[in-house]
């Protein structure tokens, strides 16, 4: 695979991205990302360094057609971003290897043509927080607490589609957006059949928005990843696989060494809510009443093709943060927040056996620990209006007492692991809790 060149119009904010699947069949596709243009203002060398960065990182949309044995960087940079490569070429594509069969994706390397050494220092930590909106109650939770601590943060979003602009309405704020268009060809080739699987998203919109904030003199990116996103869903051939790998801690280090080593960047992106479990974040979050009317996590929402425009209230993500709002609020609001009641339909009790850990792996989905589960589901038990709720009852009587014993809700609602926050936001999100 190559990475035969990539362009950028300062007047229009058009980022073209060319790759090469080079082989007796070539392929060649253009990713096409549109940054929102400032009023005025130089683009810094730190933007286009964070797109030779974007460039190679964004290839995975088409390595994934051909998975190819050899990729071949186009420019040198520092180690740090050669890490970066590597990991997210092999532990980025861990779900689509395994689902594909292909172990070597596992072990892939990327070629850079030499070593960089790093870039001068960039101080951008005192700017104005961009606070990446997925449209998702953690998003939520992250814009409220920059706001609380009087951080002023600007939303920003990649595509934002009917959820994402209604809840940046919800936030009253004003928001920045980029647009980032796969190469029809990709999905042309799909329809033939060609290989496909999941790809590692959050480090692609993590770079978008790195850029984004480059180019506007803002300050950090600031992410809503939990602590629960590092945990993988399986090991496959002594390899961990995650299908959350872009959102996960390892991940977040690796990105912000590369960022900071190859454009300077002191402060390029952190998780803001990287000590917390998905349960406190939905506790956090239970807080902020404005957003129930456009609150949407369910993935299915937010599909390139025939999206939902909410909640499906039939798959994984659903199950799960509805199991991890349900402690912390009445049934009558969830109801009205899921547009119907999940914990009274029995049809749902298969989905949430799996997320307890009784059936299969944790599914490939953005869903939180077993252990979360278990202490929602302990808590549901010991509240008089769920634990009488047939998906509850029939929970209960399902997980065995071992799994009981094993969750602990201290260590599911106590703040902790590695974190990259800076001393002000961990002001900011200690006054929170
Ligand atoms: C919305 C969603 O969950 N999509 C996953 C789904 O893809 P599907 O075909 O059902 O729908 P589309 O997302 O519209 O994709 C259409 C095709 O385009 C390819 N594609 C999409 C985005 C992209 O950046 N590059 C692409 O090549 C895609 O492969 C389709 O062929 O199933 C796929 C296979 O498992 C998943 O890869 C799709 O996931 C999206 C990339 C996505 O945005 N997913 C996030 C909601 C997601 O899973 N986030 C995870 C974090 C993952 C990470 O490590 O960053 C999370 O929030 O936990
Ligand atoms: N379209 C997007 N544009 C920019 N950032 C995004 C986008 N989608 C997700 N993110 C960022 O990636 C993080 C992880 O995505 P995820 O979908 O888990 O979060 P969410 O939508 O905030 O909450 P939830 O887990 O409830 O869905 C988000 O918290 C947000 O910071």
């Amino acid at each position: 695979m190559r990475f035969p060149s990539y362009a950028y119009d300062p007047t229009t904010g058009v980022a073209t991205f060319d790759y090469l699947l080079d082989g007796p069949e070539p392929e060649s596709f253009t990713e096409t990302i549109t940054f929102p243009v400032p009023a005025g203002a130089d683009v810094p060398d730190s933007f286009f360094r964070v797109l030779d960065l974007l460039h190679v990182v964004a290839g995975v949309s088409y390595y994934k057609v051909g998975a190819p044995e050899r990729i071949e960087a186009p420019t040198a940079v520092p180690a740090e971003a050669a890490a970066l490569f590597d990991a997210v070429y092999s532990q980025g594509l861990g779900e689509y290897a395994y689902v594909n069969q292909l172990p070597y994706v596992l072990d892939m390397t990327v070629h850079v043509p030499a070593v960089a050494p790093p870039a001068p220092p960039v101080d951008n930590s005192g700017g104005r927080p961009l606070s990446a909106v997925g449209g998702g109650k953690d998003s939520i939770v992250t814009l409220e607490i920059l706001r609380a601590a009087g951080l002023d943060p600007v939303p920003f979003s990649v595509n934002p589609n009917p959820v994402i602009v209604n809840v940046n309405a919800a936030s009253g704020l004003t928001a920045l957006a980029a647009r980032r268009k796969l190469d029809p060809h990709l999905f042309a080739l799909n329809k033939a059949g060609a290989r496909n699987g999941h790809i590692p998203v959050t480090a692609i919109n993590s770079l978008i928005a790195i850029a984004t904030a480059t180019l506007h003199g803002l300050g950090p990116v600031v992410m809503s990843n939990e602590r629960s996103a590092s945990d993988p869903n399986l090991i496959w051939n002594g390899h961990p696989i995650n299908h959350q790998w872009s959102k996960g801690v390892a991940a977040e280090g690796l990105l912000r060494a590369a960022v900071t080593a190859h454009t300077g960047l002191t402060e390029p992106y952190f998780s803001l809510l990287r000590s917390l479990s998905e349960l406190h974040i939905a506790q956090l979050f239970a807080r902020f009443t404005a957003y129930d009317d456009v609150v949407t996590s369910c993935n299915k929402a937010f599909k390139l093709h025939d999206p939902t425009a909410r909640w499906c209230g039939d798959c994984p993500k659903c199950r799960f943060v509805a199991l991890a709002m349900a402690p912390s609020m009445s049934r009558e609001r969830l109801t009205r927040i899921f547009g119907g009641d999940l914990f009274a339909d029995p049809a749902q009790v298969p989905g949430y056996l799996e997320l307890l850990g009784i059936d299969a792996h944790k599914p490939f989905e953005c869903v939180g620990e077993v252990e979360e589960s278990l202490v929602a589901l302990t808590m549901l038990a010991d509240d008089p209006q769920w634990r009488d709720a047939p998906v509850v009852t029939a929970l209960r009587a399902a997980v065995p007492a071992a799994a009981w014993a094993e969750a602990s809700r201290e260590s599911v609602l106590t703040p902790g692991g590695q974190t990259f926050v800076p001393p002000a936001y961990a002001k900011a999100l200690a006054q929170m809790l």
